[in-house]
């Protein structure tokens, strides 16, 4: 089965609206299952958007802060999610090592960062992708695929349309795909996904 990125936002919708599971909490369980999956590694760059996906892995850095590995998180634009602010306020209790990265000067530590740990992880663009990426995201892609050491994507890789599996100009190629709840459409038999993992998001389906 595959989802479209509408019954995914409905599935969504759901749950707050009838089930009044808070976003917040979604956010949470999406973090938990991805940090059983990957915690296994001693490092981790983090790269994320200004919205959910963002959120996702601002909370997946909590938890690998928490056991004890080295993170660096780096956060694109202004953030516009609500949960991705909160998560943000509670990961600047735990770490310093939170850079903006909107120019391109902050691409110069963005690449030490890459190459200096083992795992990439791609939060940049969820199911939420809009438009072309152009600019420094663009910029920013290019340099995650050159020069990470292994790269992980949370729901789907940055870049590619969820409903159609296309690349909107540019996108990232993952070892492997975090997907919250079940893979969409655009994933299925789509090599820039790599190694495709479902998350638990604990809603009930459609
Ligand atoms: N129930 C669930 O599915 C859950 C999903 N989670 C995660 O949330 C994302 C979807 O989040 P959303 O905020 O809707 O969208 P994104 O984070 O993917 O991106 C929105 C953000 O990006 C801007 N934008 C879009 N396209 C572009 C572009 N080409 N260039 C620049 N900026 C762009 C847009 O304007 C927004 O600001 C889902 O994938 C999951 O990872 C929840 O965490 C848990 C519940
Ligand atoms: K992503």
């Amino acid at each position: 089965m595959s989802l479209l990125r509408e019954e995914m936002f409905e599935i969504d919708r759901r749950a707050t609206e009838i089930h009044k599971i808070r976003p917040i909490l979604l956010m949470e369980n999406v973090a938990l299952g991805i940090f059983n999956e990957i915690n296994k590694y001693d490092s981790y760059t983090i790269v994320c958007g200004n919205g959910n996906n963002g959120g996702d892995g601002v909370a997946l850095a909590r938890h690998l802060l928490i056991d004890k590995r080295d993170v660096d998180i780096f956060i694109m634009g202004e953030p516009q999610s609500e949960e991705l602010i909160e998560n943000l306020e509670i990961l600047r209790t735990f770490t310093n090592n939170i850079y903006k990265l909107n120019e391109e000067e902050d691409l110069v530590k963005l690449v030490d960062s890459l190459e200096v740990n083992e795992v990439t992880v791609d939060c940049i663009f969820g199911i939420g992708l809009c438009r072309d990426v152009r600019g420094i995201f663009e910029k920013v892609i290019e340099e995650i695929n050159r020069h990470s050491n292994y790269i992980i994507s949370i729901d789907i890789p940055s870049g590619v349309e969820a409903n159609t599996g296309e690349v909107l100009n540019t996108s990232v190629i993952a070892n492997e795909t975090m997907t919250v709840y079940e893979i969409k459409k655009g994933m299925v038999d789509n090599e820039l996904c790599g190694k495709v993992t479902t998350i638990y998001l604990g809603v009930p389906g459609l």
